[in-house]
């Protein structure tokens, strides 16, 4: 399965490896995926490209972690990365140890190897274990453990809790990270523009840009959602990156765009915002039923297009 060449792309999925990774437990919850090639990449941008060069036929990166908030290279990488549809949502709950070669104790730990993200969500631990360390970043979590066999300057690393199946190691400290209810979400793009089925309990997620200096246009924005009862599960703004104060906005909704009420919502954004990126609509996660209130239903939009559509044709009232 993993990393045995060759194989076709329409076989192939990316993610962040080496193997043991976070994002390759998330992998493992894709029903697709199973028995396919897994192509361990270094990061984001190295998973979206091989599906946009048509090396893979998706790539699974992490989106979201419930401490760290929103991974701020994957939002960027879906603004400015044409041509990818996020087609499946999946969480895996995340939790720390620290990790050293053997022969090391916990007082001979100076320097430690950490993902970014993985860092920030076992900062406390390690300012008071460790208040004097120093950081290298890994381009992962096994990564920064492996690191320790080739020459890194780390004493130990911070590392996913199975890291010692994976590589000979000794555990100096479990559960390190702050919170020990932490989750990350993890999406799987695709270039594909097949929409998946609405399934009711679906999310769709967009990125919008706002008209430059017009007072009011993020609650112009937020309207377009109230006034159709869509409920947004995300909202999050990210540097554009070409100018002090402009901002683009990630947004997640409950809803697919095969609903009446979200499509209509997408209608009036696309009206009043000078960019929207449809990333894609898809199954939540959790599998949780969008709820809202019956005057959103679709059958309440489809009479009032098909009254509107009367009247314009010359029918009576
Ligand atoms: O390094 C890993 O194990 C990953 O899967 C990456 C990643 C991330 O990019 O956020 C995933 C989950 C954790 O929150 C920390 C790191």
């Amino acid at each position: 399965m993993m990393d045995a060449a060759p194989a076709s792309p329409e076989e192939t999925y990316s993610y962040l490896g080496p193997a043991g990774t976070f994002t390759e437990a998330a992998l493992k919850q894709v029903p697709e995926a199973a028995g396919k090639h897994w192509r361990s990449v270094n990061n984001v941008g190295e998973a979206l490209a091989d599906v946009t060069s048509g090396r893979s036929i998706a790539a699974m990166i992490a989106i979201e972690n419930s401490i760290e908030g929103g991974v701020s290279a994957t939002q960027d990488a879906l603004a400015t990365v044409p041509g990818l549809r996020i087609i499946g949502e999946y969480l895996v709950p995340v939790n720390f140890v620290l990790v050293a070669r053997e022969g090391t104790t916990l007082a001979d730990v100076h320097v430690v190897n950490a993902h970014p993200v993985a860092y920030a969500q076992s900062r406390r631990w390690l300012e008071r274990e460790l208040p004097d360390h120093g950081h290298i970043p890994a381009t992962s979590n096994v990564q920064a453990a492996a690191s320790l066999f080739e020459g890194s300057q780390a004493d130990a690393a911070v590392a996913p809790p199975g890291i010692t199946e994976h590589l000979d190691l000794v555990v100096l400290a479990h559960d390190i990270g702050d919170n020990p209810n932490a989750v990350t979400r993890f999406v799987l793009v695709s270039r594909s523009h097949v929409l998946t089925e609405p399934t009711g309990a679906d999310k769709t997620s967009l990125i919008i840009e706002l008209p430059t200096d017009e007072p009011g246009s993020l609650l112009a924005m937020l309207e377009q959602f109230s006034t159709r009862g869509v409920n947004l599960s995300l909202l999050q703004s990210r540097p554009i990156g070409d100018a002090l104060g402009r901002y683009r906005f990630v947004v997640d909704l409950d809803g697919h765009i095969a609903d009446e009420r979200v499509a209509d919502a997408l209608l009036g954004l696309r009206r009043t915002s000078p960019n929207v990126l449809f990333l894609g609509s898809y199954p939540r996660a959790d599998r949780q039923e969008v709820s809202y209130h019956s005057k959103y239903d679709d059958e309440i939009f489809i009479e009032a297009r098909d009254w509107l559509r009367g009247l314009l044709s010359g029918e009576p009232d």
